[in-house]
């Protein structure tokens, strides 16, 4: 099974579902992100899972205990594969999310974005180094009992280290010398795999090729 999530950001269902056809022999699932929820909302989970491809969720709630616990029991019957919550939001947060969460269904919990880099992190009163954040959360998250976490390629090696069981997702890889957009911690995704990510998300270098189907096959290749 292939570790790339295709990234599916878009509100269109139907461009959605066209490329998910399109990809699917060379990818191992599909992430639906707020775009597309915000769009066509349960339903068109559920219209995406008729692909028969598991399905991440990633929503990245945060907020208080209960209103993330509640929001994910709302979510139940859509039973993704993965669904993601922000580290930030704290132990109890964590836990209650996990909690809510279908049995089958890994809750990640997002540590440091991949689009921030260490002067983003002290301009909201943190230390700037993404090293020292992301394994501080990581750290928080095991402890909660989630499943794993989301970071990118550039820490999940000591992430790895510190938690041998997790389930590492790394967002923000790019081919070889691809444009890397809003992304700032970037790696390839043979880099992040080597590094000890469990799965790979990939956006904009499949979706905005002019053949997503050769773009996936041409990152796979490099696996
Ligand atoms: O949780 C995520 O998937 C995520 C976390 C993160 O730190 N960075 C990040 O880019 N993502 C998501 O990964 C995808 C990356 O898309 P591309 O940059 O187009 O490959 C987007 O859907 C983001 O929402």
């Amino acid at each position: 099974m292939s570790p790339i999530y295709v990234a599916l950001d878009t509100p269109d269902l139907e461009k959605a579902k066209a490329i998910a056809a399109r990809v699917r022999h060379h990818v191992g699932g599909i992430k639906l992100g707020l775009e597309f929820f915000m769009a066509n909302g349960r339903h068109g989970v559920h219209e995406m899972a008729d692909t028969g491809l598991p399905i991440f969720l990633d929503l990245k709630l945060h907020d208080i205990p209960n209103t993330v616990g509640k929001a994910i029991q709302a979510l139940r019957p859509l039973n993704p594969a993965i669904l993601t919550v922000h580290a930030s939001g704290g132990r109890a947060m964590l836990e209650d999310a996990k909690a809510a969460a279908p049995t089958g269904t890994k809750v990640v919990a997002v540590t440091m974005l991949t689009s921030l880099d260490g002067s983003d992190l002290r301009s909201i009163g943190l230390s700037p180094d993404p090293h020292e954040q992301v394994v501080r959360l990581a750290e928080l998250a095991r402890s909660a009992g989630v499943d794993g976490i989301v970071c990118s390629g550039e820490e999940v090696k000591a992430a790895h280290a510190a938690w041998k069981d997790g389930f590492f997702v790394v967002p923000g890889v790019r081919p070889a010398n691809g444009p890397v957009g809003d992304q700032k911690r970037v790696v390839t995704p043979r880099a992040a795999l080597d590094a000890g990510a469990s799965i790979l998300v990939v956006g904009r270098p499949i979706t905005q090729a002019a053949d997503p189907d050769r773009a996936a096959r041409e990152i796979e290749a490099t696996l």
